[in-house]
């Protein structure tokens, strides 16, 4: 017998794949060239669509049953003046779906879907099956297509992110990560990393182009004063100056390694860090359950706690948005109480 959410993982890294080699050439043709200007959103906005699209393609052929939580749809593309726009997302998205993946397993997923011919009205269809308002019962896929578009624009890092939400718990979450070196050792060397975890089953990541699954781990810290920590580049996004005065309270003397995207999950659940910090710039901001289902569900796999910033665990059950929660916490299992326990002293000193 398989283990449990098997086929959903073999279908979820070979979607994720697909849309990760799919954002890298849009990235390395539209943004890497200097084609665009940076303040130009056009070639995140032709990567997000397509990527949800064609990820929306392969999970309605294999799991026709399932709700789909995607952040975009296709309202705006609708519009006459997108025309340009919308004519090119059809294009790429027939292109990648023809496209064959580097390995046989994976190219297997998509031959079913692939016989299917799809014209305007198909794609904007499957973008729009990313409508779900989510809940505390059934099965959604939470999907952000380009997490970390600030990233994607920049050139730097940037991730494709699926998590299976069901009845309200995250059990599964894939994430590609194209910009992120396969060994952190070597941070020249090749990059594009696929990162999985199953609820109960451990944390796991392997290389654009080999099937091969290594377990990763958190690191063990002797101490919480030999960790780093990591938080978002953008200021609005999360709190740098509270992070500053958590990480002293902490007698974290190393600076914070500022990164796009969920691919902070991905780093610390590997070592390569030790700390994300989230903390709420602005007080109605609700975080995303597609910014946080695959990334949370890795990191706890690894080995660590994920949490909001009065400790509290994250609700997925709430609908598209983690209305019940505040910020994010996520450190190693063992120092996670004593990050809270600091959060809780500098918002105190802040009296917010
Ligand atoms: N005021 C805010 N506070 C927290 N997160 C925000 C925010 N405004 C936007 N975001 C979310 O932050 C995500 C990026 O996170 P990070 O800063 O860690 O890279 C964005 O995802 P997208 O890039 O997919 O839009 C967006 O959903
Ligand atoms: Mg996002």
């Amino acid at each position: 017998m398989s283990a449990p959410y098997a086929r959903e993982q073999a279908i979820a890294l070979s979607t994720v794949l697909k849309a990760s080699l799919l954002a890298q050439k849009i990235q390395a043709e539209l943004v890497g060239s200097g084609g665009v200007e940076k303040k130009d959103k056009s070639p995140v906005t032709v990567g997000d669509y397509t990527a949800q699209a064609l990820v929306s393609a392969l999970l309605a052929a294999h799991f026709p049953s399932d709700a789909i939580i995607g952040e975009e749809d296709s309202a705006d593309l609708q519009r006459p003046e997108q025309a340009t726009v919308k004519a090119q997302i059809v294009r790429l998205a027939g292109e990648a779906m023809r496209e064959e993946l580097p390995l046989a397993d994976e190219e297997r997923a998509w031959a079913d879907v692939k016989r299917v011919e799809r014209g305007d009205t198909e794609w904007m269809a499957a973008i729009d099956r990313g409508n779900s308002e989510g809940g505390a019962k059934g099965r959604h896929w939470a999907l952000d297509p380009i997490d970390g578009t600030k990233g994607f624009l920049r050139g730097g890092q940037y991730a494709v992110c699926l998590g299976l939400i069901e009845d309200g718990e995250v059990v599964l979450g894939v994430m590609g990560c194209p910009n992120l070196p396969v060994d952190p050792k070597q941070p020249e060397g090749d990059k594009g990393a696929l990162f999985v975890a199953v609820k109960g089953q451990g944390a796991f990541q392997r290389s654009f182009t080999s099937p091969t699954l290594t377990r990763i781990t958190m690191n063990s810290l002797a101490s919480l004063s030999a960790a780093s920590f990591c938080e978002s580049v953008e200021a609005g996004h999360s709190d740098h100056g509270t992070n500053a005065r958590i990480a002293e309270l902490l007698g974290i003397t190393r600076d914070s390694v500022r990164m796009d995207s969920q691919a902070k999950y991905c780093s610390i659940a590997r070592g390569d860090g030790d700390i994300y910090l989230r903390l709420p710039v602005s007080a109605t901001y609700e975080e995303k359950v597609w910014d946080h289902s695959s990334g949370s569900l890795l990191v706890a796999e690894a080995g660590g706690i994920v949490s909001d910033m009065h400790g509290l665990p994250l609700d997925f059950s709430l609908g598209r948005t983690l209305k019940g929660n505040k910020g994010v916490i996520a450190a190693p299992r063992e120092w996670h109480k004593q990050v809270i326990e600091a959060v809780a002293k500098a918002v105190g000193e802040e009296g917010k």
